[in-house]
């Protein structure tokens, strides 16, 4: 490569992808088509770099001298801060010829120009390989070592550059738009006598959609929900690493206020709860109208947040689809936490325990003249309270799914939180109010199978990928393979995650065919949910590939050719 910048065999500092973060790496070689450096980093991670991803590598020497220098005009004080904390990032010397990128020793700060520490870099980064990639236990650190080198994994700052989702603006404009109407088609389907695609429903009066009493009792339910979380009550639990170098506490009590509510409603029973099935249009408006107000106020509030406190996904400077990803990562009044309270409480605990779907379950015993529920009825109410529990008692789980790790809280999540969970997510039971249908003890029998076959994958498969990212030290873990990473996180390749990318999404799947099972084959409408949800987790799916395809490199892609499919083995 006799005309290039870089030649091959140099040793020169590569950008990690997505992130501002350079490491030390060998270059390969030179595409003159696509003009990019391969390179090759400590690990063995190869990637492609563009010329502008990559520098000149400071030296040891280099580094030591100028360290040297800097420190002996440095005053006393800020000598000994730096030593007491290692993490810490160093003011790039203005003789520097690096770009102004970030290059950390530590800490990403978002703002700050830092030099390359490299002694200190490399060490971290430095991993140790194992010796075959089943050998979890001989290249695993202990947990406080992994702590420490994960500390460099984060990408400093929410890049504009990150690719853009749902089509960008005009995707997410349309998405805006349509996610209320289909709602609303939904709610006036599901109350027709033939629900069948060749009867759709006539809009009614735009006065029916108001009602301030439906307003009320929405904003009493997140109040009182929100005052319950509030309490210093339960378990106080610790979220991820945060790219601010942060890790956020999560008050995980869902399950005392679960128990609570459910016995308070056993106790109290006096409440006509079919309100809710009579006025679930107006109850739908007014949660749709909270979750636009929440939405403007997140993104209002998203302006004056830190670049490390913006989504990677969500900063794009593109109004409208930051608005609707979120630009804020993990809003927070106080210790309130806006996402985690909004994703966990309101929408999820009014779906089942006590509210919509119970109120469900009343509504067609009156309309159907019943003296107890039908067994579809309580098939599905079952199962979604069996899916919400599980959901409340593992609530630490969900601070390591890709919601509350990487997506900004926007109108996407408020709208889906508070409006699409608890107002589609029952439409099985909606349905069975005035669609009956009856079940024999066999097909019961095998649906109540399927349950628990999608409720084991989705339990087992989500609790493994949690303890592994708590602690990948732990020894109830140590017999699954893993492949390691340029980040210091590394990858499970056998047990659940060896099966397919996505278990817990294929567990997910089979839950969801067994909550539409239960309304048998008359009309599509029940089987909506199933229907979506298999295009949200596909697009999920692509979308958190693409993700761990830029944090990881090539051992996501070795991941991926080791383990084939994505969702379902076999298939995709
Ligand atoms: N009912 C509903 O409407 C919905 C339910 N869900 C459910 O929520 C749960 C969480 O889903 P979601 O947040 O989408 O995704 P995941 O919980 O699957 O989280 C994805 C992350 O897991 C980590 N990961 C991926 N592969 C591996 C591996 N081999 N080893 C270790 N870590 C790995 C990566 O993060 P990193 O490496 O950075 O840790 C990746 O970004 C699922 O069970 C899903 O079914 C999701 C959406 C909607
Ligand atoms: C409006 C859009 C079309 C889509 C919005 C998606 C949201 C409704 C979902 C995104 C991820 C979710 C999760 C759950 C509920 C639905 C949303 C908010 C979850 C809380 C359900 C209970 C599970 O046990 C869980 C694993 C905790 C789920 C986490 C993801």
């Amino acid at each position: 490569m006799p005309s290039l910048k870089y030649q091959a065999g140099d040793k020169v500092m590569g950008r990690w992808p997505g992130s501002s973060l350079y490491y030390e790496v060998k270059v390969l070689g030179y595409d003159a088509k696509s003009r990019l450096y391969t390179v090759i980093y400590k690990d063995g991670t190869e990637l492609e770099l563009k010329e502008q991803d990559i520098m000149v590598l400071v030296t040891s020497f280099q580094q030591r001298t100028r360290s040297r220098s800097r420190s002996n005009s440095r005053s006393p004080g800020r000598r000994r801060s730096r030593s007491r904390s290692p993490a810490r990032t160093t003011r790039r010397s203005s003789s520097h010829s690096t770009p102004s990128s970030l290059i950390l020793s530590g800490f990403p700060q978002a703002d700050a120009k830092v030099e390359v520490d490299s002694e200190k870099n490399l060490g971290r980064y430095n991993l140790r390989r194992r010796k075959e990639d089943g050998d979890s236990k001989a290249a695993e650190a202990k947990p406080e070592e992994r702590e420490e080198r994960s500390s460099a994994a984060p990408p400093a700052a929410a890049a504009a550059s990150t690719p853009l989702d749902f089509g960008g603006n005009i995707g997410a404009l349309v998405l805006m738009l349509f996610l209320p109407a289909w709602v609303l088609f939904l709610v006036l389907q599901v109350n027709q006598k033939d629900p069948s695609l060749t009867n759709l429903p006539t809009l009614p009066p735009l006065e029916t959609f108001w009602d301030p009493q439906a307003l009320g009792f929405v904003i009493i339910w997140i109040f009182f929900q929100a005052l319950l979380y509030t309490l210093p009550v339960g378990k106080l639990s610790e979220g991820v690493l945060l790219r601010s170098g942060r890790r956020l506490t999560y008050r995980t009590n869902g399950k005392t206020y679960l128990i609570t509510l459910l016995v308070a409603a056993a106790v109290y029973q006096g409440a006509d709860l079919t309100y809710i099935h009579s006025h679930f249009l107006q109850l739908t408006s007014a949660s749709f109208l909270v979750s636009m107000l929440l939405s403007v106020y997140l993104y209002v509030r998203s302006r004056s947040a830190g670049l490390d406190e913006r989504a990677l996904g969500g900063n794009s400077g593109k109004v409208i689809y930051d608005f609707f990803k979120g630009r804020e990562l993990n809003p927070r009044i106080k210790e309130f936490d806006l996402k985690f309270f909004c994703e966990m409480r309101p929408g999820l605990i009014g779906w089942v325990s006590c509210l919509i779907n119970v109120a469900m379950a009343l509504a067609e015993m009156k309309q159907q003249k019943l003296d107890a529920p039908s067994y579809s009825m309580i098939l599905v109410n079952v199962f979604q309270l069996i899916y919400v529990v599980d959901g409340l008692w593992n609530e630490e789980a969900i601070l390591t799914t890709m919601d509350l790790m990487d997506d900004g809280f926007g109108y996407m999540l408020a709208f889906g939180d508070l409006v699409w969970v608890p107002f589609t997510y029952t439409l099985q039971a909606n349905y069975l109010v005035s669609h009956p249908n009856p079940l024999s003890l066999p097909v019961l029998t095998a649906i109540v199978v399927l349950k628990l076959v999608g409720f084991y994958i989705f339990r087992k498969s989500n609790s493994e990928k949690n303890a592994f990212r708590r602690n990948p030290a732990d020894p109830r873990l140590s017999h699954l393979k893993t492949i390691p990473t340029a980040t210091g996180k590394s990858l499970l390749v056998s047990g659940w995650w060896g099966v397919v990318r996505h278990p817990n999404y294929l567990g997910d799947l089979i839950m969801a065919l067994a909550w539409s099972l239960p309304c048998g084959f008359s009309h599509l409408l029940p089987w909506y949910y199933i229907i979506y949800f298999l295009i949200l987790l596909v697009h999920r799916d692509s979308r958190d590939m693409n993700a761990c395809r830029r944090k990881y490199g090539s051992a996501w892609d070795k991941y991926c050719r080791t383990v084939r499919y994505r969702i379902i083995p076999g298939v995709y």
